[in-house]
């Protein structure tokens, strides 16, 4: 029998959530400088302590719907004032250690209590982080909790900083991605986020709880091409984040071509999935490669079988101007223009799709036999320059806990009167806390239903729920 925590599937977007795994904002997130922002992907400093108390929510909301027995005594924990926030943090007395809402650093110290596996680790993180020889041996005398917090925060207890933080690593959905009963790992375009990919996949390939998936973690690999090249150009460079993949039924995978996953990504991913038979259909979706739009999962996410969240500028291409001089001679048209193409194995020519909502109503219609007319929610309520603003703060960003439950942020007001308009109910989490502590709702009750959660400082290390969480079990759709 397989312990609780440890099956991996997942063949859609929002079958009933059941085992997720996350990371709590760390050290690392309070150590980003102002010159280095930008290069470790945040586009500000974030203050830690208001970063945590609103992730603390979000653990609350995860904990309540799939494993509620760890709150059931404790309904007020975290709002303690002198527990320091031990129920949150791993490796600590009274941390919340579910089997169903796992935290990757309290996964990485369990890896790190066998010795091999520990040298190892150590080995390669100070390989990357071009520690010295020293450093790597007293890393490796460190115990397993310590030492897994170091290689995620990048600092020592007493503040000194080894290497630099790895602040994107809340963000575990761009980790890989769990296809069916297959993981297909990252391979990220940015540096900043190497050492994560290096992580995940000592955990997944190492961690007792995916033993029986051994043989099942696909790896992008390399393409000649690149390292042959002359220079440092990152052309041709394989790489593909998780953000730019969704299972949207259990046969058809949708991934974007991004700023992050390239065109060489794409490829391997679709000869991964399709030699081992993960699925029969991959449909490739194309967006302007550019930081406001990163992965395809911050233009639409789905929210329920027949409803999905989406910036409709990006379907209709409203902004351009038909027949323009520059739509002919400029080169960014090319760049800009969205293009879907859809794969089948075996099946040379690709078919084409004219737009995101072309695609996404077959995806409910087609794919999972939806028979009522798809919906589409705009960003902004479709208003200029709410739709953009809202979309940069992850108005379609949103994490299905089961199929039309979504969690979103409190700060995009047009998106949430959208919301209202089709119909959702709209709850802040403050609130839903009360109702259910009071024994007045029943999280599983809810249908239809978009959780607010606060979000001023959260949002700003620009990724939103389904970012922040790897689904490793949802219920079949
Ligand atoms: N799936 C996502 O869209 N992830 C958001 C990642 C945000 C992070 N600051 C990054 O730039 O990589």
């Amino acid at each position: 029998m397989k312990t609780p925590g440890s099956q991996l599937h997942v063949d859609s977007e929002i079958g009933r959530l059941r085992t997720v795994l996350i990371h709590s904002p760390d050290n690392g997130i309070g150590r980003v400088a102002p010159s280095k922002a930008q290069d470790w992907l945040f586009e500000d400093i974030l203050h830690l302590e208001t970063v945590r108390k609103e992730y603390d929510y979000y653990v609350r909301v995860l904990l309540y719907f799939l494993d509620p027995e760890k709150l059931r005594d404790r309904l007020s924990a975290g709002d303690e004032p002198n527990d320091d926030r031990a129920f949150y943090k791993p490796g600590i007395r009274g941390f919340y250690d579910s089997d169903h809402v796992l935290e990757m650093e309290k996964l990485l110290a369990d890896i790190l209590g066998d010795e091999s596996i520990r040298e190892k680790l150590c080995a390669a993180v100070c390989a990357i982080e071009g520690c010295s020889y020293n450093q790597q041996l007293d890393l490796n005398a460190l115990e397993p909790d310590r030492l897994a917090r170091i290689l995620i925060s990048g600092s020592l207890k007493s503040g000194e900083m080894l290497f630099p933080p790895i602040p994107n690593l809340i963000f575990t959905r761009d980790l890989g991605i769990v296809i069916n009963g297959y993981v297909l790992l990252n391979k990220p375009a940015k540096k900043a986020r190497n050492r994560e990919a290096l992580l995940a996949r000592y955990m997944f390939f190492n961690h007792p709880l995916f033993a029986a998936y051994r043989s099942k973690i696909l790896e992008i690999p390399h393409s000649v091409q690149h390292f042959l090249r002359p220079g440092e150009a990152p052309d041709e460079k394989a790489t593909l984040e998780g953000g730019d993949v969704m299972i949207v039924s259990p046969n058809h995978v949708i991934i974007g071509c991004s700023e992050r996953t390239s065109a060489s990504g794409v490829t391997e991913a679709m000869r991964l999935l399709f030699d081992n038979e993960v699925v029969e259909k991959v449909t490739v979706v194309k967006i302007p490669h550019k930081r406001d739009y990163m992965h395809i999962d911050t233009l639409f996410t789905q929210v329920n079988r027949h409803t999905w969240v989406v910036l409709h500028s990006i379907c209709s291409g409203r902004n351009k101007i038909k027949g323009e001089p520059l739509e002919y001679l400029s080169d960014k048209k090319k760049q800009n223009d969205v293009q879907i193409l859809q794969f089948k194995k075996n099946k040379e020519k690709p078919k084409k799709f004219k737009n995101i909502e072309s695609l996404l109503a077959s995806v409910s219609e087609k794919d999972l036999g939806s028979t009522e007319k798809t919906v589409f929610i705009y960003s902004g309520n479709d208003e200029f320059p709410h739709d953009e603003r809202e979309q940069w703060t992850d108005s379609c960003n949103l994490l299905a806990l089961k199929d039309g439950v979504v969690l979103g942020y409190d700060r995009n007001d047009r998106s949430v009167e959208s919301f209202k308009a089709n119909g959702f109910q709209v709850i802040p989490v403050e609130e839903l806390s009360k109702q259910i502590e009071a024994g007045k709702t029943d999280f599983h009750s809810l249908e239809n239903t978009l959780i607010l959660m606060p979000s001023a400082e959260l949002s700003r290390a620009r990724g939103g729920f389904r970012c922040m969480s790897m689904p490793l079990l949802r219920d079949p759709i």
